[in-house]
């Protein structure tokens, strides 16, 4: 885990031993406990968790719609809650999971409307519109936007006021993989120009290859944080190894792999697989090239994998 520093001006976010709990203080219930996070400046940052994991919450707290049961949290500097948060929140944008919009309403009066409760330069609307795609669909009724249409309407309301740092609540959830795609462009160049952006997502094979780092979350607990390399290296769960060669090489690898307690499986004719731990990588990588192989293919275990293995080591 990163060690915090105890200076919350270094970071973008900065959480100390932050709980929130619900109902009554007899049989609470812990939709976060104990959690010490910390988002460096300029990052696309992670959050995963499955259901109820206190995604949500965490989110509701940064932007001080709840208060925290106990601990502490810092927005680029500014404690929330603090004297100062209120003129810092300004400088937060937030694009929530379930965005409410007006039907009846163009996309340039709603993004108006946004500017006008947010204290925003409404001047900014209509080039936001534009810079998202929708600036031709600007003065058509909300109701008459698709689903990718209607969250970029919220994307751009998130961004208006030019935040320092983004919450994005699972911005990505019922979008085709084009609209996928076109966002995450869109989340670069912010990154940019320094946002720093936190981002929550159930699918985690789309957070995998995008971000700097994650934190995840499980019952309300930090069990790991990092980037994906770190986590895949605390990640308990064997590589895959593939290798293609003539069945004479094939039939000869379980004998020169036994020194190293490998078993490899055959998987069809030409083919075969080891599943490797970590610290055995190179000394198997090391056997498998002084052989007449085809092909060698190592398949590291996805972040859904490493998930539920530090899951279910914590
Ligand atoms: N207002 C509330 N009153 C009581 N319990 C709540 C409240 N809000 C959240 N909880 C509980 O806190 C826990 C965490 O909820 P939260 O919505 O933060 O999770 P999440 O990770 O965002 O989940 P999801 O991925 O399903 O949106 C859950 O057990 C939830 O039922």
């Amino acid at each position: 885990m990163t060690a915090l520093t105890p200076d919350p001006s270094l970071h973008a976010l900065l959480l100390q031993d932050v709980a929130r709990h619900y109902g009554s203080p007899h049989a609470p219930v812990k939709a976060l406990d104990g959690v010490d996070l910390c988002v460096p400046r300029g990052q696309l940052f992670g959050l995963v968790g499955h259901n109820g994991a206190g995604k949500s919450t965490l989110f509701k707290l940064v932007l001080g719609l709840v208060r925290p049961t106990r601990g502490q949290l810092w927005v680029q500097g500014i404690e929330v809650g603090g004297p100062a948060f209120r003129q810092a929140r300004q400088r937060l944008g937030y694009l929530p999971e379930h965005l409410a919009l007006y039907d009846n309403l163009s996309g340039l009066e709603t993004l108006q409307l946004f500017a006008r409760l947010k204290s925003a330069d409404a001047a900014r609307c209509l080039p936001l519109l534009d810079e998202l795609g929708l600036g031709a669909a600007a003065r058509r009724p909300v109701r008459e936007y698709s689903k990718g249409m209607r969250q970029r309407l919220g994307f751009a309301q998130a961004l208006l006021g030019e935040p320092g740092l983004l919450l994005l609540d699972e911005p990505t959830s019922g979008l085709d993989p084009a609209a996928t795609r076109d966002f995450y462009a869109t989340l670069d160049r912010l990154r940019q120009r320094g946002v720093t952006m936190l981002i929550s997502s159930h699918v985690l094979a789309e957070l995998e290859q995008r971000v700097d780092a994650l934190a995840m979350l499980s019952a309300g607990r930090l069990i790991a944080q990092g980037s994906v390399a770190d986590l895949r290296a605390r990640c308990t769960r064997p590589l895959q190894v593939q290798v293609s060669a003539t069945p004479e090489v094939l039939d000869g690898l379980p004998a020169t792999l036994a020194p190293l307690g490998l078993q490899p499986q055959r998987t069809d004719a030409g083919r075969l697989q080891v599943d490797c731990p970590r610290e055995l990588k190179l000394p198997l990588l090391a056997r498998l090239a002084a052989q007449p192989l085809a092909d060698l293919q190592v398949q590291e275990p996805t972040l859904e994998t490493v998930y539920f293995d530090l899951r279910e080591a914590a």
